[in-house]
């Protein structure tokens, strides 16, 4: 299988703190990877590093077989990101929020199948500042479906989504993934993590202490289940340290 994101000793500081040490890892076509760890373990900042919005002090990254830096702009019509907090005007509605996305690439899928798939037909003509939280969560993944990438990048997948949508958005993605696209995607959810991800990488502190398939992390633990064996990686050397 063909590589899409490869990542060879990565390192990045922000003044005094080592947000990401000596990270590897690789990425096929088609795979969903996660990177999971707790709040300021280094997820943005290594995400970030790959899209070649911030630069690495160390290391070397491609995606699609380029340097994020060197070819920001072609790598802009073929790579996805849902954001988190979406800079938009306040009275924008979701059809026009769409119809601008579109306007940005060179190629872009039809939104309205993408809103249908994703529950959000009848909001077409609503404020995007009207939608509830989970609703504007699920917009936010249309809006990085729409240049039809071939990876995608979802922060904190489902955050806020109802069970119901939780479950249709996994759903929409496996089917995704089936169709060659390649997923990196953080979540706080370990049965979310464990429903998607062919493989994972678990970060503390900015290093990497677990990477490989979530199989593997629950074997190589003294536990059965995965949030407890997640659990047990992340805390293992406080445990050790006796805090
Ligand atoms: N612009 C910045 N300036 C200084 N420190 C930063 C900056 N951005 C991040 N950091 C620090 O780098 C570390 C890693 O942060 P990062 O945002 O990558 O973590 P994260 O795993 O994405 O966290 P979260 O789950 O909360 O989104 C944290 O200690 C954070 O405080």
């Amino acid at each position: 299988m063909e590589t899409t994101i490869k990542v060879e000793e990565l390192c990045k500081s922000y003044a005094h703190v080592k947000a990401v040490e000596n990270v590897n890892f690789s990425i096929c076509s088609g795979e969903v990877f996660g990177l999971l760890g707790a709040n300021g373990a280094g997820k943005s900042t290594t995400i970030e590093c790959i899209l070649g919005t911030k630069k690495q002090d160390r290391g070397r990254v491609s995606i699609l077989g380029m340097n994020p830096h060197k070819e920001r702009k072609k790598l802009f019509e073929r790579v996805g990101v849902q954001f988190q907090e979406a800079n938009y005007q306040d009275k924008i509605k979701v059809s026009e929020l769409c119809k601008v996305t579109s306007s940005l690439y060179k190629t872009s899928l039809d939104y309205m199948p993408l809103l249908k798939q994703f529950g959000l037909s009848d909001k077409l003509k609503s404020d995007v500042s009207e939608l509830s939280g989970g609703q504007k969560q699920r917009l936010f993944i249309v809006l990085a479906l729409i240049p039809d990438p071939e990876v995608v990048f979802l922060d904190e997948l489902t955050t806020g989504l109802d069970t119901k949508a939780r479950r249709d958005v996994w759903k929409s993605l496996t089917d995704l993934k089936a169709k060659g696209l390649t997923i990196l995607l953080t979540s706080h959810f370990m049965d979310e993590v464990e429903a998607l991800c062919d493989k994972i990488m678990i970060l503390k502190n900015g290093v990497s202490i677990f990477y490989g398939t979530v199989q593997d992390a629950v074997a190589a633990s003294p536990y059965d289940k995965f949030e407890d064996a997640y659990l047990w990686y992340t805390n293992e050397e406080e445990e050790n340290a006796g805090i």
